[in-house]
């Protein structure tokens, strides 16, 4: 079995005190399972204090983004090691965000996924067709080139332990959820492209996440499909009751 992980990114949103808040009113509040894990992926300011805040619990604290150097000179980024010292677990690569705005491209996202595992951090890889290449029936090749470059030249160990979020870019923040058969469909491509590039037990194995407008309302159908492993969430992640709902799901399906 594989187990779910769900995760809230909560963007560039709350302040330090909210955050701190949010981790008190969680952070014991997950249930004990053993079928879900609980990630908030928030602001690199917040990350110190949140990690203190969930420490010895089942909420796990991940970064939203980070350099693929270990340092140097790099104003304003924030290194591998220095998340993984702060008590980091996870680390979110290659959001669609991060794409567009910050010309994150596939070569980069593949430098910060070998990172990630060279500190020993899990990373979270994002794949997503925009709309236009949906509409243009591109939405397979596009994935599957993502996921290709993203995993290149990683051990398959190492692909076993990478959870790959799929995010149609036209679903995040939008309200249009893809339809959980919509959903599964790439996310069913994504795992027959890791058996065809690294093997059938990898595939097996590795954890798929959907996101895009996922919420309490549509979280279970989603789950119950074959190959969607967890959800990559935004706006829903915000308020703790929302979140809680969420992991809930996750551990009832
Ligand atoms: O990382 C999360 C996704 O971008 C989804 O965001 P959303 O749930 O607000 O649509």
């Amino acid at each position: 079995m594989r187990k779910k992980v769900i995760a809230g990114n909560w963007k560039m949103n709350k302040t330090l005190a909210e955050a701190v808040q949010f981790v008190e009113d969680t952070k014991n509040r997950i249930p004990a399972n053993d079928q879900v894990e609980a990630v908030v992926c928030a602001p690199f300011l917040f990350l110190p204090a949140l990690v203190e805040k969930a420490k010895g619990t089942d909420l796990h604290i991940a970064a939203q983004n980070m350099h693929f150097e270990a340092s140097g000179a790099f104003t304003g980024e924030v290194s591998p090691g220095m998340l993984k010292d702060a008590g980091v677990t996870y680390v979110v690569l290659g959001h669609s965000e991060r794409r567009a705005y910050f010309a994150e491209t596939d070569e980069t996202v593949n430098k910060k996924t070998h990172a990630a595992f060279n500190v020993g951090l899990t990373p979270i890889v994002c794949v997503g067709e925009t709309l236009e290449q949906r509409e243009n029936n591109e939405t397979m090749d596009h994935v599957e080139a993502q996921v290709k470059r993203a995993i290149a030249g990683l051990s398959d160990e190492q692909v076993k332990q990478v959870i790959i979020a799929y995010e149609p870019i036209w679903a995040i923040g939008t309200g249009k959820t893809a339809t959980s058969e919509q959903a599964n469909e790439v996310c069913t491509h994504i795992r027959k492209v890791v058996k065809a590039n690294v093997s059938e037990a990898v595939a097996d194995s590795v954890r798929i996440q959907y996101g895009g407008s996922v919420k309490p309302a549509n979280v279970k159908e989603l789950l119950l499909r074959s190959d969607i492993d967890g959800a990559l969430v935004g706006g829903a992640s915000l308020e703790a009751d929302s979140f809680l709902q969420l992991v809930e799901a996750g551990v009832n399906e």
